[in-house]
């Protein structure tokens, strides 16, 4: 290894390890056809992979006085130079290759080219031709090799493609013709706002988005260049990556890969640039010469070692956008394009100082590591940012049923309209456009100064000048007199611009005053209105809760009222019943049907007696079982002795046969009428002594079944009284007969068997008056004579 290879191996080292964070190569690109006929004269001799030696084609002119004797030439030193016949991959591998791999690792960095136009700085960083591909597919190829590396396996890409062009930034991935902004962010640092970011898995997605935006990129033929770059275009690669550790402990790495293709620095003759063109380069050389001015101010303060310098990022959006790049948290790899061709040596000079005072600037890079925790206190704003949101639609949605439920009391609209969240993003906007006029007002200081520094240069220069004209004639104080009027001039225009950007920042100043005055009073307006809003709502709430009370005390009254009245009508109607039925009952008195049995003296006797004899004991109301609703009737029941004693009593069985057959029908509780219900007590004292029954008195009928409306027993007073009527006729007609008969009367015991009876047991005689059957006879006189045999016919003839 010799000592360049060392050297270059030591300094690639100290880039990986981010003791350098800066890397200046330079590119040397061959001449030109058109170049090479013009002019065989090469400026630029290249000495070995780090020096530079500008030759100067004037120097020789012995026609011209000013140039005569100037310096022949001037040396440079760099990272590293390369010359015209340097490959494409050797550029790659040794200015951006082994910076890869601290892209995933969380390292921000950039790439970009500088130069004049023509110098070669897209051919260097873009795509270069077919066999020669530039830096931008090669490192796109290696980020995405390493990402299927385990440790990188769970990266995202996210591509965006930007333009600056005339001061305005595109987006060169949507066909929408806007302006976007920058966004300043503590954490993230620079972002576009609003720019289309593409999720990408593979180079060929990126290629192929990239050849979409240079398709929308600004270029046009220029005398300098067939396809000159009239903007300077940035693609940028958004990477993130998750490393899991164990529980929630996760480590979040974000990166920027930044690729900025600068447009190059012209001069209106070499481009023959008219209109147009012309507004293009002028704003083009603007905002390269801020970024010149910027390398500057960032390696004066380096080589000074002042601490927070001013660096003049604000004066043109490509140095706003480069601002990480060149003066923050990054690793930046600066290519300087040059070109041998003598009608170039100015640019090639310029460029050459420029790189070589970027060389000094010294920036921090680190890495962008997110913590769990971090990431972890993220959501917990997250979270109570929707906590908050999810206030306010609740009170939203509450205001609006509200509003629903009443909407003669609508609130007024400005309350939908600026929910809190509103107000708070214009206070936000405020105190955004507070620290933005806190930095313009530091950069019109700043710019002030910067000014006032010229200026004393300027006066510097000009007392140089008189000294020098003082001594006249002399050849070499002409030439220094030359280069001082340059510088001169050089400084003249410089503070013309930062005159012009001190203009610019004081009306932008104005500017940001006006908007933030408004913003104020919007604020104030909403939250006056808010305020009036709330005690507004406060009040119509109180308003519907003490209409909701009252609403319910209505509906209580309305239903104690209601309660006193059902009351009411239930004790009249009770009256009424009761009154009905006294009237019934005394009517059904004065009808003369019922004359009360007499009982003790004292007692009040609860049977009564029909007209026709017959004894009924009364059915009362029972007040708890008033809801059978019993019809206005008198309730009697028959009173009846008992089967039971009827059975025992086989003369109660003679005495009224028809009683007694009523009386077994009734017997059991199924054969009663279905509409009768004793009372308890009634049922028990009734027991074995008498049946009861309801008995309509008026119509006659005993009961009715309710549920078929059947009459149950269709046995009408009129009808027992018929039968009992002919049963006494029969009975007054035996014994008549039977006092006229005495002897054929049968007897058992005392009983008297009626005709037609058959007395089943073993020891009466059956017998029929005196039609008995002869055998029968016989068969008596055989069991009342027993030594008597029995002869002839001696069958037994039985009855049931
Ligand atoms: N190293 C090189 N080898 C061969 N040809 C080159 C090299 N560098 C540049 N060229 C050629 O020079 C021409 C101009 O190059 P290029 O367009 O890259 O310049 P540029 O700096 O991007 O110009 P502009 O700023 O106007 O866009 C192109 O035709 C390109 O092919």
């Amino acid at each position: 290894m010799n000592q360049f290879e060392k050297e270059t191996k030591q300094f690639i080292d100290e880039l990986k390890n981010g003791v350098s964070n800066i890397l200046v190569a330079i590119r040397v690109r061959p001449l030109s056809q058109k170049e090479r006929s013009q002019s065989e004269f090469e400026t630029i001799r290249i000495l070995d992979n780090k020096m530079i030696v500008l030759l100067d084609p004037d120097s020789e002119r012995e026609d011209d006085l000013l140039k005569k004797n100037r310096l022949k030439e001037t040396n440079f030193a760099f990272d590293f130079v390369f010359d015209q016949w340097a490959p494409q991959q050797m550029i790659y591998e040794n200015t951006t290759e082994f910076l890869l791999e601290g892209v995933l690792e969380g390292y921000n960095t950039t790439v970009f080219c500088y130069g004049a136009t023509g110098s070669g700085k897209t051919f260097t960083q873009m795509i270069g031709t077919h066999q020669e591909v530039g830096i931008m597919p090669r490192a796109l190829q290696q980020l995405f090799n390493f990402s299927i590396q385990d440790r990188f396996k769970d990266t995202q890409f996210k591509v965006c493609y930007v333009e600056i062009y005339n001061e305005n930034i595109r987006d060169l991935l949507t066909h929408e013709d806007k302006n976007l902004e920058i966004r300043e962010d503590k954490n993230s640092g620079i972002q576009i706002a609003g720019v289309t970011e593409v999720e990408v898995r593979t180079v060929s997605e990126v290629l192929a988005l990239l050849k979409v935006g240079n398709k929308n990129r600004s270029k046009e033929a220029t005398d300098a260049n067939k396809e000159s770059s009239r903007s300077h275009a940035i693609l940028q690669l958004q990477i993130e990556s998750k490393e899991r550790a164990t529980g929630i402990q996760e480590q979040i790495i974000q990166s920027k890969f930044s690729l900025v293709d600068l447009a190059g620095s012209e001069r209106a003759a070499n481009t023959n640039n008219k209109g147009q063109r012309m507004i293009e380069g002028a704003n083009i050389n603007k905002s390269l010469l801020v970024l010149g001015n910027c390398i500057q101010s960032l390696s004066e303060a380096n080589e000074k070692g002042i601490k927070n310098p001013f660096i003049p990022f604000r004066n043109s959006k490509l140095t706003r956008l480069l601002k990480d790049s060149l003066g923050g948290n990054c690793r930046t790899v600066m290519i300087s394009n040059v070109t041998p061709a003598v009608n170039c040596f100015e640019e090639t000079y310029n460029t050459l100082v420029y790189a070589n005072r970027a060389k000094n600037i010294k920036t921090i890079a680190n890495r962008n590591v997110l913590m769990a925790q971090n990431h972890i206190s993220n959501y917990a704003q997250l979270i109570q940012n929707l906590r908050q949101e999810n206030e306010e639609l609740k009170l939203l949605i509450q205001q609006q049923q509200y509003n629903q439920n009443n909407p003669q009391l609508k609130l007024p609209s400005i309350i939908q309209k600026n929910p809190p969240s509103v107000q708070q993003s214009l206070k936000q906007q405020v105190s955004e456009l507070e620290s933005i006029i806190h930095q313009n007002v530091e950069d019109i200081i700043q710019t002030k100064n910067q000014i006032y520094e010229m200026e004393e240069q300027q006066n510097h220069f000009q007392q140089n000048i008189g000294f020098l004209q003082f001594q006249k004639g002399r050849t070499q104080d002409k030439f220094e007199q030359m280069r001082l009027q340059e510088r001169m001039d050089n400084a003249k225009n410089q503070k013309a611009i930062l005159k012009r950007s001190q203009d610019d920042l004081e009306q932008q100043l104005v500017e940001y005053e006006v908007q933030k005055v408004d913003i104020q009073k919007q604020v104030q307006q909403i939250q006056d209105s808010n305020y009036k809003n709330y005690l507004y709502g406060i009040m119509k709430q109180g308003e519907f809760k003490i209409e909701t009370i009252e609403i319910k005390i209505q509906e209580k009254k309305r239903k104690y009222q209601e309660q006193i009245q059902d009351e009411q009508v239930k004790q009249l109607r009770t009256q009424i019943n009761k009154q009905q039925a006294k009237i019934t009952q005394g009517i059904k008195q004065k009808s003369n049907v019922l004359k009360k049995v007499p009982s003790l003296p004292g007692v009040d006797s609860p049977y009564y007696q029909l007209q026709n004899g017959q004894t009924y004991g009364i059915q009362r109301y029972q007040k708890n079982k008033s809801h059978l609703k019993l019809p206005p009737v008198v309730q009697l029941a028959q009173v009846h002795k008992s089967p039971k004693t009827q059975n025992t009593s086989l003369q109660n069985k003679i005495d009224d046969p028809m009683k007694y057959r009523i009386s077994q029908k009734y017997s059991s509780r199924l054969n009663r009428p279905p509409s009768y219900h004793p009372p308890s007590s009634q049922r028990k004292s009734a027991k074995g002594r008498y049946i009861n029954r309801s008995l309509d008195l008026g119509s006659g009928r005993e009961s009715i079944n309710k549920s078929s409306g059947e009459i149950q027993n269709e046995i009408s007073l009129q009808k027992l009284h018929r039968l009992r009527k002919e049963y006494q006729q029969q009975r007054f007609e035996k014994a008549m007969n039977n006092k006229n008969n005495q002897k054929s009367q049968p007897q058992f015991g005392s009983k008297i068997l009626l005709p037609g009876m058959i007395h089943k047991s073993p020891y009466v005689k059956n017998f029929q008056n005196n039609n008995e059957p002869i055998e029968l006879k016989k068969d008596r006189l055989k069991m009342f004579n027993l030594n008597q045999k029995i002869q002839g016919d001696d069958k037994f003839q039985l009855y049931n």
